[in-house]
């Protein structure tokens, strides 16, 4: 009857998953149940019996669970629900919350203990993972140093995980490599060995985690096709399976790869699914706020659409650099190069495309400019160089600015259209155009700004008669604003006759300016200034309307309309409101369209021909015509000039001044005349001086002449009198 009750007990006490085990005084199991027996890997429960957990377990292990024992039976006081955890037969940790009673027999003496575990790994695991968890976001939150962050999140992993050798490879996007990021545990020698291997489609577990984005699991490394050109690194450091599961940006890409290597055999666990999930969101968050960090730290040094570093790093490292070349008493040179007409690239094809270009055109720089030298983008379109070495000796110097001239003027594509900017250069050279970085930056300015002066797409070197020049110009520039406020500007009109029959064609209108110090300025003195400086709109705006306003009132006072010309420089026509504040300012005079001529010269066209071709018909849409100013002096082709709607040329001076006896310029002024009949374009001489230039131009068949011979320019009140035939006779007489 007892057999049977104890045969009934230990069915039930076996079935129980909960540890029950009773131990004697020197800690001996006496009874094990079969859930202790399972978990140490051995069949049969009573096989523990008389065992010691020093015979089971690892030392250390051993000596804490018979502590605490003994602890309970020399004082008699049971010890509950405290949490502890075993070793598992298979590698297994598994927390347990534990009660030790003393067991006493009804003398009153302890002849043993009995124990109680409960299986409490998941909660463990989970309070485990959370603290880590919290503690890993800490470091990642105080910006502690990445590779600190990623070993402690392995250092986690692997507390979770006996037997897991954590390890996290970053990929380097640029070389489509793996680098080492952290792994606590693995040898070192293993892990230099991996160091910068390249992903793809079949390179172990982790090259071939980061190439595909997806988990790989390697449960034998010895026998996986993935591993067979690898094996023989993981084989002397006993590793035998590794599985990598890729890290993943918010924006779905590989930052690298987390893998869980294992020196014998795994079981599978549930748990670990979500603990490397876990695991590679930390990692992602952890390298993707250094990566924030790192841009953070570029983009305050550098420029972010070329990366080169930007003005704010010029100061230091210039100061460095000039030091340097103190010392070493060698030259140095700064270098100011700015982009030429960039202004109309950004209006004319957006910013995209501006950005673009500005990106081509530093990546271009930069190629020809040795390593060791120092590019950076000042701001918007203009870029410093500063030059070292025997680079900064004038030959060397010079030869690297013609090749940087010519690398910026190279034509450049996108979506379809052909462009080409080119640059202007100035150079100041340490220590002869100044010794502090502020002086030699200064100086470069002016000699780069003396370029654009020059003509554009060419380099000046600092002459310190540019200084003086720069600064009157300063001065005049900040006068002409003032003037533009004050009224200090008028129009003259010089007459267009036919030559034929010495009728008024029309009147071009010419700014001048009454400086209030210097008197008549001529405006070859203001105009490219004005135009340098952007004050041409409010110029040319002041001419449009007063140019208007006069006609109006001219014929208010009872004369015939006449063909009002004026002449709009580049910087107008590239604004894209011309043509309408052409039409608003004509309506607002009652002005028809027809009686206005735009004159414009043909290095405006072909700046830009594209722009050029739309905002002419524009205007001609309206009615407006349109002239070439000084023709023969550009490049036109016939067949640019076909697309243009224009109505009329305008021979340049230069070709009229010997036309009387130079056979050159018969020929060129013929050729031009016969062009324009071609095209169905009036041709019109100016700088027309003497009889025998106007014949020359008669015999030619040139139908229109202006020039002092036939009118100087005039007032408004003096042209009145033209219109009025008074002083109509007196021109007649000359030009007849
Ligand atoms: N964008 C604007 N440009 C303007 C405006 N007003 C003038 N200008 C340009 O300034 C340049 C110099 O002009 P200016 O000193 O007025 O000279 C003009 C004439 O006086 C001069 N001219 C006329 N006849 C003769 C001549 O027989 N001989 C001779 N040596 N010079 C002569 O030519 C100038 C007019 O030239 P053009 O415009 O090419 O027809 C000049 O480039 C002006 O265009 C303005 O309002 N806006």
């Amino acid at each position: 009857m007892l057999a049977e009750k104890t045969k009934w007990l230990r069915l039930v006490v076996d079935q129980v998953s909960d540890y029950l085990f009773v131990k004697d005084r020197e800690c001996r199991f006496v009874f094990a149940n079969h859930a202790v027996a399972e978990d140490l890997g051995i069949e049969n429960a009573s096989d523990l019996l008389g065992r010691t957990d020093a015979e089971i377990h690892s030392q250390q292990l051993a000596r804490k669970y018979e502590t605490d024992e003994l602890e309970v039976m020399r004082t008699g006081v049971p010890k509950i629900d405290f949490e502890e955890f075993v070793i598992c037969q298979d590698g297994r940790r598994k927390w347990v919350s534990s009660s030790k009673f003393p067991l006493r027999g009804e003398d009153g003496v302890i002849y043993g203990l009995f124990g109680i575990s409960r299986d409490i790994t998941a909660r463990k695991r989970t309070e485990l993972l959370m603290s880590g968890q919290a503690r890993i976001l800490e470091m990642i939150a105080t910006g502690r140093p990445l590779p600190q962050v990623l070993d402690a999140l392995l250092t986690m992993i692997e507390e979770q995980l006996d037997g897991v050798l954590g390890s996290i490879l970053l990929l380097d996007e640029a070389s489509g490599r793996l680098l080492h990021g952290a792994a606590p545990s693995l040898p070192k020698a293993y892990c230099d060995q991996i160091h910068g291997v390249e992903i793809g489609p079949a390179v172990g577990s982790c090259g071939t985690a980061a190439f595909t984005g997806k988990p790989v699991i390697v449960d034998d490394i010895t026998t996986d096709p993935l591993w067979e050109p690898y094996k023989a690194l993981a084989a002397p450091f006993g590793l035998t399976s590794c599985w990598s599961t890729p890290v993943i940006s918010h924006d779905r890409k590989v930052l690298g790869t987390f893998a869980m290597y294992r020196r014998s055999g795994r079981i599978k666990d549930v748990a670990e699914s979500q603990l490397i999930a876990d695991t590679v969101r930390l990692a992602a968050i952890a390298i993707e706020r250094t990566r924030a960090e790192e841009r953070i730290r570029f983009l305050a040094g550098n420029d972010m659409l070329t990366g080169l570093p930007n003005r704010r790093e010029l100061g230091r490292k210039l100061e460095a650099l000039l030091s340097e070349a103190k010392l070493s008493t060698s030259k140095l040179a700064v270098v100011f190069c700015d982009v030429d007409r960039f202004k109309s690239v950004n209006d004319n094809f957006g910013h995209a495309i501006g950005d673009m270009v500005l990106q081509i055109v530093s990546e271009r720089i930069r190629e020809v400019l040795p390593d060791d030298q120092l590019m950076i983008r000042f701001g918007g379109d203009e870029f410093v160089l500063v030059i070292t070495g025997d680079l900064a000796e004038l030959e060397p110097l010079q030869s690297l600015l013609a090749r940087i001239r010519c690398v910026v003027a190279e034509p450049m594509q996108f979506a379809g259209q052909t462009f080409r900017v080119t640059c202007s250069m100035g150079t100041a050279v340490f220590p002869r155009d100044g010794e502090t970085a502020e002086l030699l930056l200064q100086h470069a300015d002016t000699a780069m700004y003396q370029s654009k002066k020059s003509g554009r797409d060419t380099f000046q070197f600092y002459d310190r008669m540019m200084s003086e020049g720069s600064l009157m110009d300063l001065t005049l520039l900040e006068e002409m604003r003032v003037g533009l406020e004050h009224n200090q500007f008028f129009l003259e009109y010089q007459p267009q006759f036919e030559l034929t029959s010495g009728k008024l064609t029309g009147l071009e209108a010419l700014v001048r300016w009454n400086h209030p110090r210097l008197g008549r300025v001529p405006p070859g003195r203001f105009i490219a200034l004005a135009e340098e400086s952007g004050l041409i709109g409010s110029l040319g705006n002041w001419v449009l309307e007063e140019v208007c306003r006069q006609g109006r009132q001219w014929r208010d006072n009872g004369h015939a309309p006449v063909l009002l010309a004026i002449n709009v420089s580049q910087r107008q026509f590239s604004d894209a409101n011309l043509v309408e504040r052409v039409r608003k300012t004509l309506s607002a005079n009652g002005i028809e369209p027809g009686y206005l001529e735009l004159e414009i010269t043909e290095s405006l066209l072909a700046e830009n021909p594209e722009m050029a071709v739309a905002r002419l018909s524009d205007m001609r849409a309206m009615g407006v015509k349109l002239a070439i100013d000084d023709f023969g002096t550009g490049y036109s082709s016939l067949s640019a000039l076909r697309r243009l709607p224009l109505t009329r040329l305008k021979i340049d001076r230069t070709f009229i001044q010997n036309v009387a006896s130079d056979s050159g310029d018969q020929g060129i002024v013929r050729a031009i005349v016969s062009l324009g009949r071609e095209l169905g374009l009036t041709v019109i001489a100016e700088g027309v001086e003497t009889a025998a230039q106007k014949e020359f131009l008669l015999h030619s068949g040139c139908e229109c002449g202006q020039g002092y011979l036939l009118g100087m320019p005039m007032g408004a009140e003096e042209i009145e009198r033209l219109l009025s035939g008074g002083l109509r006779s007196q021109i007649h007489e000359i030009a007849s």
